[in-house]
C-alpha cells in the first residue's frame, strides 16, 4: 500500500507541474485508499456536532437490536432510567451547564423520547412495525433545535477556529502556546492558553493585531487578559463577535446610598459592573475632549448625591457649564478662580480641624456618616484651576497628601494631567483611582494611569467611542474596557431635584473650621480695633452687642467677635444663640452675624 501511495504522490506532483489538479480515482473493486479513509474520518470529526443526532439514533438502534436479542425483559430498565434522567435534567440541568430553561426542557425531551424508543425496541425488536420510521422522525424533529441552536453553532465555529491554533501560534510568534479551555458567552467567546517557557502575557498583548488577523475577527475584537489565577505563563483571550458597548448604556440609577459602598460606573465587556470604592480616596479622570469625562462625572454625581454621608463641593471654571445642573445638590460651587481659591482654603481648614479632632479623640480615620459626612471636592478641568488660581496649588497639594484619613477627597478631571496641568505638586501621584477615557497619544496613557501602564497593556488610545474607559485602582489591576452609563440631560435634572432634599450639611467641626478660616481670610485691615468698638472690656456681652450693632450689612465674622470680647468660641456661639432666640441678633450668612435692629441698640 505504501509503494502505491508513493506512486500516487509522484503522479500528483507530475500533474501539478503540468498545471493540472490531482484527482483520486477509486476502483469499485479496490480497497479505499488510506487518503479517503483519513478524509472521511476527518470530516466526521469536523462535523461531529452536526452529526450528533443521527449518531445518537444509530446508537439507539444498535442497542435496541442487541438488547432485544439478549435481554428483551430489560425494556423497563431503559424506561425507568430515561424517566429519572429526564426529570433530573429538567429540574437540575443548570448544574451541568444547561443555564436556560428551554435548554433543560429540550434535553429532558430528548432523553425521554430516546428512552421510550429504546424500551420499545428492546421489548419488540428494533425493526418491529413503524419503530424505524419513528426513530427517523424523532431524529429529524428533535434534531432541528439542535442544528439551529445559536450557542452550539457558535461553540463549533470557535472549536474550528481554535483547531488551527498550533499553526496560528507559530505564525504570530507565540510558538508552543497551547489552548486549555474555550467557552462561548453572550458576546463572543473566551479561551485560556498556556504560554511556552519564557513567554509572557505582555508578549501576547503585543501580538493582538496578529491574533485578530489570524482568527479573522474584526479589528479591535481581541482582548488579552491575565487568567483568574494570575499565573504568569497563562493568558485569557477574549474575542468579541458583537461589541457589548456598541450602544450607549442608559444609567440605571444610583448604585449606592453611602460612600462606604463601591460606585458602579458602567459595565465591563463581560457585563460585570465596573464598581469602585471612593471612600478616603482621590480620583483622577482623564481623556481627550469629547471622550466622555463629563459623562463620567455625571455618573459619579448621580451616585454621590444619593449618599447621605457625602457633602459635595465643586469647582467648575468653565463658568459652571458642566456642574451647574447639579447645583441644587452641591453645597458649594466655585465658578471663578477667586471662589475656587477660597473653597480650597476652606477645605484645608476642614482637613486640619478634622485631623485635630481625630487626634484629640484617639481616632485614626474619619468614618463618614450623615452627621459627619465625607467632603468630596469635584474639580472639572483641573488644568484651568492650576492656570487661573496657581496660588491654590499648595491647598490642593495638602488635600491630596493628607485628605484621605479625614475623608476630604479630590476628584479631578482633566484632558492631559501633565505635571503643569496638575499644579506641579503631589496631586497626580496621590490619585488612588484613575479613570482613563480615550487619549490621543499613546504616551498619555502613562500620564493618566501611571508610569509603565501602556507597556502593561492599558491601551486607552484604542478606545473607540465616547464613554469607554479603563479603570485602574488597587482592586482593578487588569486593563478591562468598560463603558460609562449615559445620563441624559433630563435624567440629570430629575436626579438632582430628587436628591436635593436629602443632602447632608457639614458637621460642626468642619463648619467651625470654615468660619475661622473665612474670618482669617476676610478680616479687613480697616476695621477699628475690636476693643475700641466694644468699648466695655469688663462686660463681654455688652461688648458683643456693641460690635454686632456696628456690624455692616454683610455681618461681622465670628473671629472678630472673639477678638472683640476676648471670650472663647463656644461662649460666643452660646450667646449668639441666646440673643438670636430673643430676636436680638441675626445670622446673615455662614459665620457672619449682626444685630437684628442695629439702630435701636
Ligand atoms: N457614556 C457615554 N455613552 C455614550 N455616549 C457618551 C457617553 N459619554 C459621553 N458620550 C457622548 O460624547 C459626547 C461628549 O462627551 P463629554 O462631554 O462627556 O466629553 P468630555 O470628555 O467631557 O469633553 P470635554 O472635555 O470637551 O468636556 C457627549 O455629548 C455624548 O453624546
Amino acid at each position: 500500500m505504501s509503494s502505491r501511495n508513493a506512486k500516487m504522490r509522484r503522479h500528483a506532483r507530475k500533474m501539478r507541474r503540468n498545471g493540472l489538479q490531482p484527482m483520486v480515482v477509486i476502483d469499485a473493486n479496490d480497497r479505499l485508499p488510506d487518503l479517503v479513509g483519513v478524509v472521511i474520518a476527518r470530516t466526521v470529526w469536523r462535523y461531529r456536532s452536526e452529526l450528533a443526532p443521527p449518531a445518537l439514533a444509530l446508537t439507539l438502534f444498535l442497542m435496541g437490536a442487541s438488547l432485544h436479542a439478549g435481554h428483551p425483559a430489560w425494556w423497563w430498565r431503559a424506561l425507568v432510567g430515561a424517566a429519572i434522567a429526564a426529570c433530573l435534567l429538567a429540574f437540575l440541568g443548570g448544574r451541568v451547564g444547561l443555564s436556560l430553561r428551554a435548554e433543560r426542557y429540550y434535553a429532558a425531551a430528548v432523553v425521554a423520547a430516546a428512552g421510550s424508543w429504546l424500551a420499545s425496541a428492546i421489548s419488540l425488536g428494533a425493526l418491529y412495525g413503524f419503530l424505524p420510521q419513528l426513530l427517523t422522525a424523532e431524529t429529524v424533529v428533535l434534531g432541528v433545535p439542535w442544528w439551529t441552536h445559536r450557542r452550539r453553532r457558535a461553540r463549533v465555529s470557535v472549536e474550528r477556529q481554535l483547531a488551527a491554533w498550533p499553526e496560528i501560534s507559530k505564525a504570530i510568534g507565540l510558538p508552543g502556546s497551547r489552548l486549555q479551555t474555550a467557552v462561548v458567552d453572550v458576546w463572543g467567546w473566551r479561551a485560556r492558553f498556556a504560554l511556552a517557557r519564557g513567554q509572557t502575557i505582555q508578549d501576547a498583548t503585543a501580538k493582538i493585531p496578529a491574533i485578530e488577523s489570524a482568527l479573522g475577527t474584526f479589528r479591535g475584537a481581541v482582548r488579552v487578559l491575565p487568567t483568574r489565577d494570575d499565573k504568569a505563563n497563562r493568558f485569557e483571550l477574549r474575542v468579541l463577535n458583537i461589541d457589548p458597548h456598541g450602544d450607549a448604556i442608559p444609567w440605571p440609577g444610583p448604585s449606592v446610598t453611602t460612600i462606604n459602598e463601591p460606585i458602579d460606573l458602567g459595565p465591563f465587556e463581560d457585563a460585570t459592573a465596573a464598581r469602585i470604592l471612593f471612600l478616603r480616596r482621590h480620583g483622577l479622570i482623564g481623556g481627550v475632549a469629547g471622550s466622555g469625562k463629563s459623562g463620567g462625572i455625571n455618573v459619579l454625581m448621580g451616585n454621590l448625591t444619593a449618599c447621605r454621608d457625602v457633602v459635595i463641593w465643586a469647582i467648575d471654571l468653565k463658568r459652571g457649564m458642566e456642574l451647574q445642573p447639579w447645583a441644587s445638590c452641591i453645597d458649594r460651587l466655585a465658578t471663578t478662580p477667586e471662589q475656587a481659591r477660597v473653597l480650597l482654603h476652606d477645605a484645608v481648614a476642614v482637613l486640619e480641624a478634622r485631623a485635630s479632632w481625630l487626634a484629640a479623640n484617639g481616632r485614626r480615620v474619619w468614618e463618614p456618616s450623615p452627621d459627619m459626612p465625607a467632603l468630596v471636592i469635584v474639580i472639572d478641568e483641573f488644568a484651568e484651576l492650576a492656570e487661573d488660581a496657581p496660588e491654590s496649588a499648595s491647598d490642593t497639594d495638602s488635600i491630596a497628601r493628607r485628605g484621605r484619613a479625614v475623608a476630604v477627597q479630590l476628584i479631578a478631571a482633566t484632558q492631559r494631567p501633565t505635571q503643569k496641568a496638575m499644579g506641579r505638586g503631589a496631586v497626580r501621584s496621590q490619585m488612588d483611582v484613575r479613570v482613563s477615557f480615550r487619549v490621543r497619544e499613546r504616551k498619555d496613557v502613562d500620564l493618566i494611569l501611571g508610569q509603565g501602564m501602556l507597556a502593561a497593556g492599558w491601551h486607552a488610545h484604542t478606545l473607540n467611542a465616547p464613554g469607554k474607559f479603563l479603570l485602574s485602582a488597587p482592586e482593578h489591576d487588569v486593563p478591562r474596557r468598560a463603558r460609562a452609563y449615559l445620563l441624559a440631560d433630563e435624567t440629570v435634572a430629575r436626579t438632582a431635584e430628587h436628591h436635593a432634599d436629602q443632602r447632608p450639611a457639614l458637621d460642626a467641626i468642619s463648619r467651625t473650621a470654615i468660619e475661622e478660616a473665612q474670618a482669617g481670610l476676610t478680616a479687613p485691615t480697616n476695621v477699628p480695633e475690636p476693643t475700641s468698638v466694644a468699648g466695655d472690656a469688663d462686660d463681654p456681652d455688652a461688648a458683643l452687642m456693641a460690635v454686632l450693632s456696628g456690624a455692616p450689612d454683610e455681618g461681622t465674622p465670628v473671629q472678630l467677635l472673639i477678638q472683640a470680647t476676648g471670650m472663647s468660641r463656644p461662649w460666643i456661639y452660646q450667646r449668639l444663640r441666646h440673643h438670636a432666640q430673643n430676636g436680638r441678633v441675626t445670622q446673615v450668612s455662614r459665620g457672619r452675624w449682626r444685630a437684628a435692629d442695629r439702630h435701636s441698640q
